[in-house]
């Protein structure tokens, strides 16, 4: 019998929300990845590791990869969740920068959006938002493709749907029947 791991990290709760909606369909407890015990994960046959990104890296991975150890006889799927539109991000420099190529193949991998309220941001993170608003001003070639960070920013956005989530389970509910 399938066991599926639900983890997540998240520092606004949106990889947070679509882990529990996740489990809740699939009958499991989400757990952040600082409260999994690697034994959950090397109990478990299906792999699910949710992350929030953050400047082009996944929250959490590194620590997830640890506490995994080898990934050898184990199904395992990722979901990202970011602001930028799946539809028209190109995710393959992401996924070169955080996974091996056996990875890669291996893996699955699907990409959710989330959200972001500038009120709620952490210092770092408002002047790294400052920082990047400044940086794409500057590039007039750039203000067309970043139109959505532009009409988004300093305001609260909020895309997360609990529907993006029909591909993963239907993906999922095949690994495990
Ligand atoms: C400093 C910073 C960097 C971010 N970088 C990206 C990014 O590279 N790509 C993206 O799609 N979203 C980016 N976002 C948006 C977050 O991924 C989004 O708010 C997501 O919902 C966060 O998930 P979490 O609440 O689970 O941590 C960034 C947000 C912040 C504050």
């Amino acid at each position: 019998m399938s066991k599926i791991a639900v983890v997540y990290a998240s520092k606004y709760g949106s990889a947070e929300t679509y882990a529990e909606w996740l489990a809740q369909e699939l009958d499991v407890q989400a757990l952040s990845i600082k409260k999994t015990k690697p034994e959950l994960l090397s109990e478990s046959n299906i792999l699910i590791y949710g992350g929030g990104l953050y400047a082009s890296g996944i929250k959490g991975l590194k620590e997830f990869k640890k506490k995994c150890g080898a990934f050898q006889n184990k199904k395992v799927v990722i979901f990202t969740v970011g602001l930028a539109d799946p539809q028209k991000t190109d995710y393959s420099e992401i996924l070169k920068n955080s996974f091996t190529e056996d990875e890669r193949e291996n893996f699955k991998f699907f990409h959710l959006r989330g959200a972001i309220d500038y009120k709620e941001l952490s210092l770092p993170h408002r002047a790294m938002m400052a920082m990047m608003m400044k940086m794409l001003k500057s590039k007039p070639e750039s203000i067309q493709e970043n139109e959505e960070f532009f009409a988004s920013y300093g305001k609260r956005t909020d895309f997360k749907d609990k529907r993006l989530l029909i591909p993963v389970l239907e993906y999922v509910k095949q690994l495990s029947d």
